[in-house]
């Protein structure tokens, strides 16, 4: 078990008109408001179009707000995209960057998500940095290669504990119903902390939390909350349904 507090993030993800995320935030804001002495963080990361309307419903519930991208730049000549400062405007505390759905749909490299990471510090933003191997990278063997590379590379010098998490999402495994076995699981983010460790030092190391993404569902949360470096989850498909992403959380392990 991680002597970290459990960060159980929601990524909506491309999903959600107003009144639906509205109706599914107040669910789970109300779940939460019932459960003052929870053992772990909530953060929720909907679309751009109803960042705010969630916001408004999580107010007073402790729940995070967060996106799930951002642009490198403050401002300017940047058409369809938005910045940490907006983000930061619009009352979020986090943003998702890097996700391999980014990675590969539009072709991100580890550089752009670092200097889009530098963005998110820069106005105060927690990034929550992904790396995840593909499903091709991993039957050839070479897990550890590219998630070492991809924390290398895409985590910016000044990352610490406050300001950055880093979640290990195996491509093979995203809205799959495939999850890596919790002896894989320990093994990638021992990695990951040894890693972070030599690059950052290995007391900032300890502090950064490291969630484990894919397929992750009421079923399987509690063995994989368990383990000692994995220190929450990145929820997609099941933090869709309130019922679902309420019992992921209460799956963590107390402190
Ligand atoms: O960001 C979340 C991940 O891509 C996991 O998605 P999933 O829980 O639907 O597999």
């Amino acid at each position: 078990m991680s002597a970290r507090r459990p960060l159980i993030a929601g990524n909506w993800k491309m999903n959600g008109l107003r009144a639906d995320a509205r109706a599914l935030a107040d669910e789970i804001g109300t779940l939460r408001k019932n459960k003052s002495q929870d053992a772990f963080d909530l953060l929720i990361c909907p679309p751009f179009s109803v960042i705010e309307t969630v916001g408004h419903v999580l107010d007073s519930t402790g729940i995070f707000l967060g996106a799930q991208d951002c642009h490198t730049a403050e401002k300017g000549a940047h058409t369809g995209d938005v910045s940490a400062a907006m983000l930061k405007d619009a009352g979020c505390s986090h943003v998702i960057l890097g996700h391999s759905e980014r990675r590969t749909n539009h072709k991100e490299s580890n550089e752009l998500v670092k200097q889009k990471a530098i963005a998110a510090h820069n106005e105060g933003l927690i990034a929550i940095i992904c790396v995840g191997e593909t499903e091709t990278e991993r039957e050839n063997g070479k897990t550890l290669e590219v998630v070492t590379a991809q924390i290398k590379d895409s985590v910016p010098e000044g990352a610490r504990a406050d300001n950055t998490v880093i979640a290990y999402e195996p491509v093979w495994a995203i809205g799959t119903g495939k999850v890596a076995t919790p002896d894989d699981v320990q093994n990638v983010h021992g990695d990951i902390r040894k890693t972070l460790a030599a690059k950052l030092g290995q007391e900032t190391a300890d502090g950064i939390r490291i969630l484990y993404g894919g397929s992750m569902k009421p079923e399987n949360a509690k063995e994989l909350l368990a383990l000692p470096d994995v220190d929450g989850g990145l929820i997609g498909g099941a933090a869709l349904k309130a019922e679902d992403f309420w019992a992921i959380a209460q799956s963590c392990p107390s402190l």
